[in-house]
């Protein structure tokens, strides 16, 4: 079996009817396919959107409200709906599930992190289904993962998934936005690499309920292959698709959906929480010399090659790293940015003289570096 903890991720478009009334025979149907994978001895985890559209349809909202209040308030509501029919079907299948909410600041801390990986890892040890979502009621925009796609492969990531499946209201990546031209779509099957051309056939959401569109579904795809995780983006419609997507995966036909490779040379479990979990506080820049030794020596930043810092950090925080012209990488530092400004361009047996105390010769070291990569900035 190639497959053996599998990661789903099922969209709002897909869980609910037009007017955002939930979708039970969408419902059933998920739950059942999830128990039978199950059954073949696999671990599942259930990412599942759809509390904003289940609350919409009972406090009467047909569209998506725009104020922050109000789509906490349908995801409260709506939350309690889902997780009740989540539970009645398991059950019915003669399985458990659990609960999981999460919010952007449970995955930067690196301890609540590792207490999340362990709680999963302890549910799914007793064969209980963790049913996962955002925490909607007390995250706002600024600190939100903001859209489960992401949130689905950093929790792929987390619990050491060896493929995500996000299954969605379309088949999968097409070369083109479906809103854009309907007659000329073409279905990408595979995609070895993502690079440019990929990202660019991706638009926004097709639905009023959707969050992110295939825009985000291209985010999560990055952070999974490098995560080492194979990901499927196919269609939730078909009765068994999710069963025909595994099944299909392990025999690497590529038939239905758009299946990621998995990168060869994935990051390791921390720098995958580095990369992909913490946000940027600031930056350094280095010069010419470092971002070399960086890049292509794999070697620690020391003092010496630094020759300037942005915003106000700590030390223990993370950091983007510029040569000047572009983001070379991302690290945590040994050193607050007040501090930085005293020792760049020094050796780091002057640290000492100069500061008066000693923390460490590197300001980041390449245990806590990420080279390449994607990079917003913070
Ligand atoms: N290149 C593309 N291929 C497929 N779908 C695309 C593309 N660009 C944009 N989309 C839109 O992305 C939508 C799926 O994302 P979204 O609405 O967020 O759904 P979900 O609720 O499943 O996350 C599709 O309905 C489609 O309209
Ligand atoms: N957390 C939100 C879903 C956010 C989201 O990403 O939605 P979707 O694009 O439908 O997967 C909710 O439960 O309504």
């Amino acid at each position: 079996m190639d497959f053996k903890r599998i990661v789903v991720k099922i969209g709002s478009s897909s869980l609910s009817s037009k007017n955002a009334k939930l979708n039970f025979t969408k419902i059933d149907n998920l739950t059942r396919q999830l128990v039978d994978l199950k059954n073949q001895g696999r671990d599942v985890i259930l990412v599942s959107s759809g509390a904003i559209a289940a609350g919409m349809g009972e406090l009467g909202f047909v569209k998506r409200p725009k104020s922050i209040p109000e789509q906490q308030a349908c995801a409260a509501v709506g939350q309690g709906l889902l997780i009740g029919i989540y539970n009645k079907f398991f059950r019915e299948y003669g399985e458990k599930c659990a609960q999981i909410l999460l919010t952007s600041s449970d995955l930067e801390n690196r301890s609540r992190y590792l207490n999340a990986f362990n709680t999963l890892t302890e549910l799914l040890d007793y064969g209980v289904v963790p049913v996962i979502n955002e925490n909607d009621t007390v995250v706002t925009n600024e600190i939100k993962v903001g859209d489960n796609d992401t949130l689905s492969a950093r929790v792929a990531g987390l619990v050491e998934a060896d493929l995500l499946i996000n299954l969605s209201d379309v088949e999968g990546l097409y070369n083109i936005s479906p809103a854009d031209n309907e007659k000329n779509l073409k279905l990408i099957s595979l995609v070895e690499k993502i690079n440019q051309d990929i990202e660019d056939m991706a638009g926004g959401r097709g639905s009023s309920v959707g969050t992110g569109g295939m825009q985000t579904k291209i985010e999560a795809a990055k952070i999974a292959v490098n995560s080492g995780i194979v990901m499927i983006i196919g269609p939730a419609e078909d009765k068994n698709s999710l069963l025909d997507l595994v099944k299909m995966a392990e025999k690497k036909e590529y038939n239905i959906g758009t299946t990621f490779l998995a990168e060869k040379d994935s990051l390791s479990k921390r720098k995958q929480w580095l990369n992909f979990n913490l946000p940027p506080s600031g930056k350094v820049f280095v010069d010419k010399g470092a971002a070399d030794a960086l890049i292509k020596r794999g070697k620690s930043l020391l003092p010496g090659g630094i020759t300037g810092v942005e915003a106000d950090f700590n030390s223990g925080e993370l950091v983007l790293i510029s040569d000047g012209e572009q983001t070379i990488g991302r690290g945590i530092v040994n050193y607050s940015s007040d501090e930085i400004e005293k020792i760049k361009g020094a050796h780091s047996e002057e640290i000492k003289n100069i500061l008066g105390y000693f923390n460490k010769s590197e300001v980041i070291h390449r245990d806590n570096m990420v080279i390449g990569g994607d990079h917003n900035e913070y």
